[in-house]
Order: C-alpha cells, then sequence, then structure tokens
C-alpha cells in the first residue's frame, strides 16, 4: 500500500525558500516495504550495510548543517539507539566532527552488530564522548542541538526502558530536535502515541531516509529527504519517487509543514 504525500499549495515565500525540483510530492513507504528494499539493495543491489548506513549518516549530517548550522552552536548531542538508526547516528555524529561541531553520543544499549563496535572506535579516535547514563540530563542541559538516531522502521509496540524515561527527557526540553527517519516513540504507519512517552514529540526537523514514512502525516515541522542511494529498478518497484536532489547534495528539503494525503 502506497501514500501520496503532497506538499500545501505554495505560499510566495514557498516559492521562494523551495524550487521547484524541491517542491515535488513525494510517496511513502511501509515499515514492512523499507525493510525489503533495504533487503533488495544488499541482497540483489550489490549494497553493503556499512555503504547504506554511511550515505545514510552523511545525510543525516547535511540536514544537521542546514537546520543548525555551526555558527549556531557546536554542541550537538547524539542520541543513538540499539539498530540500525543508531547506527545512521553513530555514522553522523563522524561527520559533524570532521564540520567543526562539538558532538557528544549517548548510546545506552549499543547493539551487538560489529559494524557499531567499529563506528564507535572511530568515533573514540576523535575522542568524542560517550556519555554515561548519570550525565544524559546534564547533557542535555547543556547542548544546542539533538539528533534523534533512537529508533527508525523497526520500531513497534510499547516503549520498553531506557527508552520511555529517555523520550520523556526529551520531550520536555526546549532544545531543538532532527529526528532521523522517523520521531522516535511513533508508530511508523500511525503516528504518535495517545498516551504517555512521545505522546507529544514534535521534532523540529525530520530527515527521512529513502522515503518518507507513513507517519510523517502526523508531522509538522521542517522535513528532509536523504540517503541518496535508490537506484530506478528499485524506486520502480516499491513505487517510489526518485528525489531530485540538487547538485551533489545528499540531503533536500521537500517543505515546511509537508501534508500527507492518503
Ligand atoms: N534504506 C535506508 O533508508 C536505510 C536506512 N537505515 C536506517 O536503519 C533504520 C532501521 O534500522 P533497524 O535496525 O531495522 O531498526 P531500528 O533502528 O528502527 O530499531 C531496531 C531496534 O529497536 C528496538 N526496538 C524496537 N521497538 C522497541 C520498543 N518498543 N522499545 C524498545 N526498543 C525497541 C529493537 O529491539 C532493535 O534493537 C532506518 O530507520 C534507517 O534509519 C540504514 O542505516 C541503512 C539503509
Ligand atoms: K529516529
Amino acid at each position: 500500500m502506497f501514500h501520496s504525500l503532497f506538499l500545501k499549495p505554495f505560499s510566495f515565500t514557498t516559492v521562494r525558500r523551495y524550487s521547484k525540483a524541491a517542491a515535488m510530492s513525494l510517496k511513502a513507504i511501509s515499515a514492512q516495504d523499507a525493510a525489503s528494499l533495504d533487503k533488495d539493495l544488499m541482497d540483489m543491489g550489490g549494497w553493503s550495510l556499512d555503504q547504506l548506513m554511511e550515505l545514510a549518516g552523511l545525510s543525516v549530517s547535511q540536514a544537521v548543517w542546514r537546520v543548525h548550522p555551526v555558527s549556531k552552536g557546536k554542541n550537538v548531542l547524539v542520541v543513538c539507539g540499539p539498530g540500525n538508526n543508531g547506527g545512521d547516528g553513530l555514522v553522523a555524529a563522524r561527520h559533524l566532527a570532521q564540520y567543526g561541531y562539538k558532538p557528544s553520543i549517548y548510546y545506552p544499549k549499543q547493539g551487538k552488530n560489529e559494524l557499531y563496535s567499529r563506528l564507535r572506535t572511530q568515533l573514540e579516535n576523535l575522542s568524542i564522548p560517550f556519555i554515561t547514563d548519570s550525565d544524559f540530563s546534564a547533557a542535555l542541559g547543556e547542548t544546542s542541538f539533538l539528533v534523534d538516531a533512537i529508533f527508525g522502521f523497526s520500531f513497534g509496540g510499547p516503549l520498553r526502558e531506557p527508552f520511555g524515561t529517555i523520550i520523556s527527557q526529551i520531550e520536555a526540553t526546549k532544545v531543538p530536535v532532527l529526528s532521523v527517519d522517523a520521531p522516535s516513540s511513533w508508530d511508523i504507519a500511525s503516528g504518535p502515541p495517545k498516551e504517555g512517552p512521545g505522546a507529544g514529540f514534535m521534532p523540529t526537523a525530520l530527515i527521512s531516509l529513502t522515503a518518507p514514512k507513513p507517519c510523517v502525516k502526523f508531522y509538522s515541522g521542517r522535513h528532509f529527504i536523504g540517503g541518496r542511494f535508490l537506484s530506478p529498478d528499485i524506486a520502480q518497484k516499491y513505487a517510489l519517487d526518485l528525489p531530485k536532489y540538487p547538485g551533489i547534495d545528499q540531503v533536500m528539503e521537500v517543505g515546511v509543514d509537508a501534508e500527507a494525503r492518503f
């Protein structure tokens, strides 16, 4: 089941801010199809997970630059979950350090894949701090920007601890947040939970990887598309649009308050 996302009709300001190409409509992909697409890329498309994650994380770092350039504050707290969404956050943090930010990472439950251990080594070699559970509250108070790389398209069911507490803490902060692929705690299809942690979570910005997920229809804020690795055959198989990224950019803003129509 595919859904089309259309932008609201342009205001003059919108036309000035976004090129016609950037204002294209983008189709959403379900969580199930997103997982299947990843598998196709790796099983048949010749890609490795490392490669996809590198490009996803590069896109995330460029979206951070757009929303919160280093001139707005160097401290960026990257909160990473146990899966590949967290891996995207680790890659992004490495790029952010190279761009001149001072990232720190909160990684409460490191996943088992050795890819995450290698990314961790790369970050430690750049002297990027991994903060402890007891320092998380203080880090939230000190950061000027937060990257939510906790959960992506494989999130499901009620939040298990410690993530309920973490999401509540993020929700309570005034710090601007960029969510990677989906606002963590939101159901990929049905959006924010009705109550409890995440019920009032609305990040400042969202970067959808490969294609928006259906929950984007509940989202209002700046919206980017990234993960510039889709090939025409795969796009066709999943009936997706190939975003028209400008020039060498790995990320493209697709609209403020993008409205999803299904
Ligand atoms: N093609 C692409 O666009 C690519 C996207 N990438 C990123 O990968 C994630 C999806 O990664 P995956 O490992 O499948 O899952 P998640 O990271 O979303 O989370 C799995 C992780 O979370 C735990 N979990 C699930 N539900 C809960 C819950 N209710 N409470 C607590 N914990 C939960 C689960 O046990 C797992 O440990 C995608 O969104 C992109 O960000 C890739 O980088 C490459 C290509
Ligand atoms: K996320």
